[in-house]
């Protein structure tokens, strides 16, 4: 631990502050087979897996012929702490659900690391249930991909169909998952993903589909899982959910870090950026 992991209280104390997630310098590349004069056709890439242009592109790290980049992250760089919860805001296409999926593991970086203590769970609008799958088998489904047992999962499972409100209406929760709007199933996953304490829990705007209702109750869980020691990082494009439920904010701009800071702060200059683009 070096001292810039401490920080210096006004009551002259000096708390231990500990890093959950160290983002250093990453860069993240997406590369896109096709694009024009008929290249994207399926016997063109074929016929490219196999050229041997394709070959030594791969051997020399560039992208070959007819395949196109996308530079979607551009050297970020932070730390995250144990026991914050961190908004990620900007402009559509700016890097943040890009930048999340690394954190979580799921994308290489072309350049720079990613440190992360803990195991890091991604909850996305798309994570994986099964949409021919009944809500209630979606939450056994949920509850195991999480490593819960079949007896943690009976003891939460009434607790995460409460939670979800698919029920209020209804027995919903016996309905195939693909019968639900985006709202409910938004809400399913985010309640099953809080049944369980995360390390690192990312979430990818699975509270902007919620109604008030839900949207307070994940707040609380939200801070009741930062209690239990983990760090929450959350994708939003609500300005207000940011500063209701995170203390810190990251602002991106076509994949760069604008701003790193107090929610409220960072929140503040980017409306003031995003008015003035008007
Ligand atoms: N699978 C992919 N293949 C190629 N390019 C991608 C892919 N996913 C994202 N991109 C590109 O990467 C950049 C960042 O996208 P990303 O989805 O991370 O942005 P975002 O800030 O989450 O956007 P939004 O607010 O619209 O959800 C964009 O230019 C996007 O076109």
């Amino acid at each position: 631990m070096t001292t810039a992991d401490r920080v210096q209280t006004p009551a002259g104390t000096v708390p231990e502050r500990v890093p959950t997630v160290v983002v250093d310098g990453v860069h993240i590349k997406y590369r896109v087979n096709g694009g024009r004069g008929g290249k994207a056709s399926a016997t063109a890439a074929l016929s490219r897996l196999i050229s041997r242009k394709e070959r030594k592109a791969r051997k020399t790290g560039k992208p070959a012929p007819g395949v196109r980049e996308v530079h979607a992250v551009k050297g970020v760089t932070f730390t995250a702490y144990k026991g914050e919860a961190i908004g990620l805001i900007g402009s559509n296409g700016s890097g943040k659900s890009t930048l999340l999926k690394a954190i979580a593991g799921l994308l290489p970086t072309a350049e720079g690391r990613v440190y992360t203590q803990g195991q890091p769970s991604l909850l996305g609008v798309n994570a994986a249930l099964m949409s021919d799958l009944t809500g209630e088998r979606n939450v056994i489904l949920g509850g195991l991909a999480m490593g819960m047992t079949r007896d943690e999962i009976q003891r939460a499972y009434q607790g995460i169909v409460d939670f979800s409100g698919i029920n209020d209406k209804g027995d919903f929760i016996s309905l195939p998952m693909r019968t639900y709007s985006s709202g409910m199933g938004a809400r399913l996953r985010f309640a099953i993903a809080a049944a369980k304490s995360h390390d690192v829990l990312l979430i990818d705007e699975a509270l902007a589909t919620g109604d008030a209702k839900f949207r307070r109750r994940s707040q609380a869980r939200i801070t009741e899982l930062r209690k239990e020691a983990g760090t929450v990082f959350l994708v939003s494009h609500s300005n207000s959910t940011i500063t209701e439920t995170c203390e810190r904010a990251l602002w991106l701009e076509a994949g760069t870090l604008r701003m790193d800071g107090p929610a409220k702060e960072v929140v503040a200059a980017y409306e003031a950026f995003t008015s003035g683009k008007k």
